[in-house]
């Protein structure tokens, strides 16, 4: 992905037009396939101060692949009359530099930290080496692999970095799910019985936390499954995920 920032300088009397211009060259960018995500924002403080943000799949998807494509045309016309006001244009690279601010609490801090993950799978693997489904896959497991679980799931949820630290990160955790050929049916078992944990150990319950909780479980489970079959190659090198709110943050009572 690249960003590509353009920033124009519209008179006071342009900037209706403009902005509309803009909601009309949006259809083009939200059709055309080299196209993430885009935004115009004004400046409050000198409102003549324009920035379009647009995430573009590469540089070269835009400049060859959208500009000789069947949308250029038309996102052209609507913003051609204000080409003149462009200040700047370029595209910029993501650095390791982003995150979330104070206003809206990890998941990680939301659920209880590490205690709360602590007794989550302390009670989830009770229930899981009693199943007779998915508890044999389990018959020969670390006693601390409760532990352990925790702490991927709270450097997940972004709490502190631990399972990298401690246990290795992604590239040990990708090893243990190798071969195991795990199965539909014990996948589900898996999330059904780590939901139940979650309401027995009174992990909180708002639509929205669990809303994300459930989406991080259901996309690692997945991919478990799939890593775990007998001719799967996953990559074994690959960034510790981190899941955060999605579309629905925390609903904070002013
Ligand atoms: C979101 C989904 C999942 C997460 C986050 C997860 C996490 C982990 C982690 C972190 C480990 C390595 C622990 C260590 O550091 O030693 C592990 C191992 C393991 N996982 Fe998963 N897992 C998931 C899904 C599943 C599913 C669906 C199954 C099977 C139904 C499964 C079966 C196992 C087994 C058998 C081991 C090895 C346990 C041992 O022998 O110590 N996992 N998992």
């Amino acid at each position: 992905m690249i960003v590509e920032y353009i920033r124009y300088r519209i008179d006071g009397a342009d900037a209706a037009g403009f902005e509309a211009a803009y909601g009309r060259a949006a259809e083009s960018l939200a059709a055309a396939p080299q196209c993430a995500d885009y935004e115009l924002s004004r400046c409050v403080d000198e409102p003549e101060w324009y920035v379009l943000r647009i995430t573009w799949t590469s540089a070269d998807a835009h400049l060859k692949e959208f500009r000789s494509g069947e949308h250029f045309a038309a996102f052209f016309a609507e913003i051609k009359p204000y080409v003149q006001r462009i200040e700047e244009m370029r595209h910029y690279e993501r650095t390791a530099v982003r995150g979330s601010g104070g206003s809206v609490p990890s998941m990680y801090d939301w659920a209880g930290g590490e205690e709360a993950l602590r007794r989550l799978t302390e009670v989830f693997y009770g229930h899981v080496l009693k199943d007779e489904l998915i508890g044999p896959l389990f018959a020969h497991m670390d006693k601390h692999h409760p532990a352990y679980v925790a702490l991927w799931l709270g450097e997940v949820f972004g709490g502190p970095e631990r399972y990298s630290a401690e246990r290795g990160g992604y590239h040990h955790m990708i090893r243990q799910h190798l071969g195991k050929a795990i199965t539909e049916p014990q996948r589900r078992r898996w999330v059904s019985l780590l939901m139940d944990a979650a309401d027995e150990v009174g992990l909180p319950d708002d639509p929205e936390f669990r809303a994300a909780f459930a989406g991080y479980i259901e996309w690692g489970t997945r991919l478990a499954r799939a890593n775990s079959q007998p001719d799967a190659t996953p990559p074994l090198e690959a960034p510790m995920p981190h899941w955060g709110w999605g579309v629905a943050p925390p609903y904070i009572p002013s």
